[in-house]
């Protein structure tokens, strides 16, 4: 498959640490995340992301983590957090996503058998700014550190894709050269424990995308040119 060169871009979530917020800024990524979901070891309060948002350096977005949280809340961390996206982990619906004045990220749960395709899934959300495949679903939670199989992606979409689930420095570049997505997403895969990152896991990470971006896969024809006049015999012309 051919790719055009671009820059894959990158979410760190589940942040909980100025320092970490502050590195990863520096180290180069495009986003980090926020978690307000019950029941996550990553869970922050509002007046907390509001301390860490300002830790942020400039030109990195800050994204707000919901999963079925009460609108009121979601306004509440608007208010206070102003976040540049807001991502969408749980049942919401596109209405509910949209009624807080700032763009969205929807969250598919690939844990589920059943994943509607690319034409369903941008009629549902049609005002989504870009689809989130993760691992959630079934038994798995989100931010579990586990993939799913990225053959199951829907095909066909036109919003951007941002990959999550269970990547890490190891896998990240097969991730990007396999599935092509607009974004990568990892929380577990640059942590010490839940919402402690790590600094090297997180360069390691960067340096992964970036090799990947960089990454050219061999012209098979122009190989066995080469190999044709090296044998001296006269290669194909094209
Ligand atoms: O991270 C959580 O604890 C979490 C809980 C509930 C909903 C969403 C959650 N995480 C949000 C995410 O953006 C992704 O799930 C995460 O970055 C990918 O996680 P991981 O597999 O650990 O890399």
């Amino acid at each position: 498959m051919s790719r055009t060169l671009f820059r894959t871009r990158i979410k760190f979530c589940g942040m909980t640490r100025a320092g970490d917020v502050r590195l990863a800024s520096e180290l180069g990524a495009d986003a980090v995340g926020f978690i307000f979901a019950d029941g996550s070891p990553r869970r922050i309060h509002a007046r907390e992301a509001r301390a860490l948002r300002g830790a942020l350096a400039p030109l990195v977005d800050a994204v707000a983590v919901f999963r079925n949280n009460a609108a009121d809340e979601v306004r509440d961390v608007v208010r206070q957090v102003h976040p540049t996206l807001l991502q969408f982990h749980g049942d919401e619906e596109d209405a509910f996503c949209r009624g807080f004045g700032v763009p969205y990220v929807k969250a598919i749960g690939m844990g589920d058998p059943l994943v509607e395709d690319a034409v369903a899934l941008q009629v549902r959300y049609r005002g989504a700014a870009a689809f989130l495949f993760d691992s959630h679903g079934g038994d798995t939670d989100g931010g579990s550190g586990q993939a799913f199989d990225w053959s199951r992606i829907p095909t066909g979409l036109v919003k951007p894709v941002i990959l999550a689930g269970g990547i890490g420095s190891g896998n990240v570049f097969d991730a990007i050269l396999r599935t092509l997505p607009w974004g990568v997403d990892v929380s577990s895969g640059i942590e010490a424990s839940p919402g402690i990152k790590d600094g090297d896991r997180m360069r390691e990470f960067v340096e992964q995308v970036r090799r990947a971006d960089c990454h050219v896969e061999p012209d098979i024809d122009a190989g066995s040119d080469l190999a044709a006049r090296a044998n001296g015999i006269s290669g194909t012309s094209k």
